[in-house]
């Protein structure tokens, strides 16, 4: 007799999630609050197949080291910063996500909070019950004609931005992963963040968390934004320094500000509580009953797949391939994907074509799941969870062209990947194989070849090939306290141009980088990380 696969859901789904796993024939214990009790949880999870979650529950290292049996995670949602996905792939857990079925009711949310800033609706309503009829206190602002600035023109951004223009608001939209294509689609006018500041008299943001997107309303970029601007944040807190953003309201630089998110959740206390324009909701942007039946829906069919046939949908951390296919083609997998990931931290502004080729043995594999990997891999710098699945789909969405091409062994390897992006600076292409210890190695950079391992830190440096460059830049992080744990030199020739791609222990400081760019002869450093 085979035995069912128990799944337990720690977090509060929508009921619908149990019957579909009942009705599919998976066992399910559903404790809603067990989420928040994270030693009861640790306790436990060693019985279960599937963890299913939505925010609550935070699944870390530790819970999984009690997960003995875990397959697969599956979060009701899209962000999935509370799973430690690298812990959870490195314990061979599949992450799944929802990545669509709460968007609509995100973005009202955003709209809902712009409409309660623009006419102080809470605090309105607040005193109208409290029997004062305020009518003179509570000017508000038209919408109409009002210029609304969206950070991060995803998919919760483009909806956002679709209700915006059926509001008579002008959009202009920050997302350097946007296409001209695409905003001319949409409507929106894509322009730099300096600009946006410029401009919005309204700025929503709808980005993941980022390093780069952190801090990105910083004290800075508030000062620079237009006077009386209101900001509405219903993505994750972090995006705005809080702390900047009460002195700016304070000032009265910014007329107002409608927060779902905070740095720390539950805000149970918080720098903006008890402004007299600021709007908070406690995370509120997915909570629609319609938003809570489709993700908790998916969330129980596509865990239920994977359990009972091994089907992979919306996987964060590994593609749609089948049991047999996968010892073969793992070795690739993370070798595209970091070469993707290799291009994409070095891309600065929107991608236009990305020419995947496949050379020799690898052209007989399973080449759509490498070059998912890839796009994955590119995109994942700027993406909320992009996934392996989802990546070409979100690429074309985007409008960047994907070709694959296969050609016959050529050149000194068996195997060989070439990741190409084109960008409106010109094309950049990066080559690799897998050794016979099945570990992923570049050999080629830009025509350049280059030998080295990927590794957590590491530094890619271009320059020209002048005397004194390693020299000089073995001591700037020397005397930084950086050690170099490996050193990868390439030329086209020699006095040409020349390539570096260093492996250090431990993130690079930004004031070490800094100093390297400022090496004779150097043309581009930049911190890569695996
Ligand atoms: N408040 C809530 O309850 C909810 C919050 N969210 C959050 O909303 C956010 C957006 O979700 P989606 O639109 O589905 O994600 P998405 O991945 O479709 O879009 C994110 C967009 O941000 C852009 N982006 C990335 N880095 C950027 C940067 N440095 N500057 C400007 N743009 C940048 C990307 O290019 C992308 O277009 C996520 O963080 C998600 O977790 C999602 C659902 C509910
Ligand atoms: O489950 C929730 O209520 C939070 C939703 C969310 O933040 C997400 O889907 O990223």
């Amino acid at each position: 007799m085979t035995t069912k696969p128990r799944v337990l859901i720690s977090d509060a789904l929508s009921p619908a999630a149990v019957q579909i796993f009942k009705d599919r024939g998976v066992e399910v214990d559903f404790q809603p609050d067990l989420g928040k009790d994270k030693d009861r949880l640790a306790a436990i999870i060693g019985e279960y197949d599937g963890l299913a979650i939505r925010s609550a529950t935070k699944v870390t290292p530790k819970i999984l080291e009690k997960a003995a049996r875990l397959k697969v995670i599956g979060r009701a949602g899209i962000g999935v910063d509370n799973v430690d996905i690298p812990a959870a792939t490195a314990r061979g857990v599949i992450v799944m996500n929802t990545p669509f079925g709460n968007s609509i009711t995100t973005a009202e949310h955003a709209i809902a909070m712009m409409f309660a800033l623009a006419r102080q609706i809470p605090a309105a309503d607040a005193s109208t019950q409290a029997g004062k009829w305020e009518k003179n206190r509570f000017m508000g602002v038209e919408i109409t004609g009002k210029t609304l600035g969206i950070i991060g023109c995803g998919n919760i951004g483009a909806i956002v931005a679709e209700r915006a223009i059926g509001l008579r608001m002008r959009v202009v939209a920050f997302d350097p992963f946007l296409s001209p294509e695409r905003a001319l689609d949409l409507g929106v006018e894509k322009v730099e963040l300096d600009e946006l500041l410029a401009r919005a008299d309204i700025i929503t943001l709808h980005t993941p968390l980022t390093e780069k997107t952190k801090n990105i309303l910083s004290a800075e970029n508030l000062a620079k934004a237009k006077a009386g601007v209101r900001i509405v944040n219903c993505a994750r807190g972090g995006l705005v320094d809080e702390q900047a953003l009460r002195a700016a309201l304070d000032s009265g630089h910014v007329a107002g500000a409608a927060f779902d998110v905070f740095v720390t959740e539950p805000a149970t206390e918080n720098v903006l509580f008890g402004h007299p324009n600021v709007v908070c909701t406690p995370h509120l942007g997915a909570a629609t009953s319609e938003a809570q039946e489709n993700v908790a829906l998916q969330v129980a069919e596509q865990m239920s797949d994977y359990l009972l046939k091994g089907a992979i949908t919306n996987a964060v951390n590994f593609p749609s391939i089948t049991a047999e296919e996968a010892p073969r083609l793992k070795p690739y997998i993370a070798l595209a994907e970091k070469l993707g990931s290799f291009a994409g931290q070095l891309t600065e502004t929107g991608i236009g074509r990305v020419r995947i080729t496949y050379e020799g043995e690898v052209a007989g594999m399973k080449t759509k799941a490498l070059t998912s990997a890839a796009i994955a891999g590119i995109l994942r710098p700027m993406l909320a969870d992009v996934n392996v699945v989802s990546a070409p789909s979100i690429a074309k969405e985007r409008g960047v062209i994907v070709e694959e091409m296969i050609r016959d062994a050529g050149g000194d390897y068996d195997s060989l990947v070439t990741v190409a992006v084109e960008t409106e600076r010109g094309e950049r292409g990066v080559s690799g194989t897998v050794f016979a210890d099945g570990r992923p190695r570049i050999v080629d950079i830009k025509g350049l070849k280059v030998e080295a391992e990927f590794a957590p830190s590491m530094i890619y440096v271009s320059n020209e090939d002048k005397p004194g460059f390693v020299g000089r830049f073995a001591t700037t992080l020397g005397d930084a306290g950086v050690n170099i744990a490996t050193f990868a030199l390439g030329r086209d020739q020699p006095g040409g141009s020349a390539i570096a791609l260093v492996e250090v222990d431990g993130p690079l400081p930004a004031d070490v980088l800094a100093r390297v760019q400022t090496i004779p002869g150097v043309k581009q450093a930049k911190p890569l990380a695996f």
